[in-house]
């Protein structure tokens, strides 16, 4: 087995007087498909700040892909899709090409863009996200969920091996969070992206996601979904640190 992509140890992390991280300790596979949930204020964001170098490391140690994250030079292996990135208002003055142009540019830190090889990696990247035919859309235009698309085309443009979501689906409407959650996988299992899912809604992940992180302050459950499927309400509740009644879906 190759070495995992992500290591984390040891990590505790405090903002003024409050300690919002204790102990945490995991690692992330190669080609695993990671849900990271908790409820409000337990740390997720703080975590995946802190794996992106981001936020500064207090305490305990981070790699990635082999080196200390304090001296990871990222070269676009890892991308970052942040809370809320899809609220564009109507009229935005931008077109989905600019957008994901964007992600193509400062990925590569280039001063001068070589424009015919971006606009291949541009194309690609949205007919990956089946968005191409919206190649010359004004982004404010489109919807919560179509915006989400294009925003992960944006952040896949350079062929990064770990992409992290923070919250992906604020804003897209229940019918299409399904598809897009299908979009996820496909990017995970086809093109082989390793992927760290936040969500707070545990319950439509875990048919997804092949490694579950249950964050509440410290690390609760960490392991198989299904296995955190087959335990009870009460059990699921201490493990994931919050209130967890299961819905059940009859379709
Ligand atoms: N820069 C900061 N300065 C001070 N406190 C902070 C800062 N960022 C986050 N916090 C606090 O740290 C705690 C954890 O916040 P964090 O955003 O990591 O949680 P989260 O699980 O991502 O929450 P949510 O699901 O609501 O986005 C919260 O109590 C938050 O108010």
């Amino acid at each position: 087995m190759s070495d995992p992509i992500v290591t984390v140890q040891n990590v505790y992390h405090r903002y003024d007087q409050q300690t919002v991280l204790e102990n945490i300790n995991f690692n992330i596979e190669e080609g695993a498909f990671v849900g990271l949930v908790g409820p409000n204020g337990s740390g997720k964001t703080t975590l995946i700040k802190l794996m992106l170098g981001i936020e500064k490391l207090q305490r305990g140690n981070i790699t990635a892909f082999g080196q200390p994250i304090q001296k990871f030079k990222n070269k676009g292996r890892i991308s970052y899709v942040s809370q809320k990135a899809n609220s564009f208002s109507r009229g935005f003055p931008a077109t989905v090409k600019e957008v994901v142009s964007m992600g193509v540019i400062h990925n590569q830190r280039r001063f001068l863009p070589d424009q015919k090889k971006d606009q291949g990696l541009v194309k690609s990247a949205l007919q990956k996200v089946n968005m191409e035919e919206y190649i010359n859309r004004n982004i404010g235009d489109l919807s919560g969920g179509q915006q989400q698309r294009v925003f992960i085309a944006r952040a896949i443009a350079n062929n990064p091996k770990l992409l992290i979501l923070d919250e992906p689906t604020v804003g897209v409407d229940s019918q299409n969070v399904e598809q897009f959650y299908d979009l996820l996988s496909k990017l995970n299992q086809e093109l082989g992206i390793t992927l760290v899912l936040v969500s707070h809604d545990i319950g439509a992940i875990t048919t997804y996601v092949t490694d579950l992180l249950c964050l509440n302050r410290s690390i609760h459950y960490h392991g198989n979904p299904n296995e955190f499927e087959s335990l009870t309400d009460e059990q699921r509740s201490i493990l994931y640190g919050h209130q967890i009644n299961t819905i059940t879906h009859n379709h």
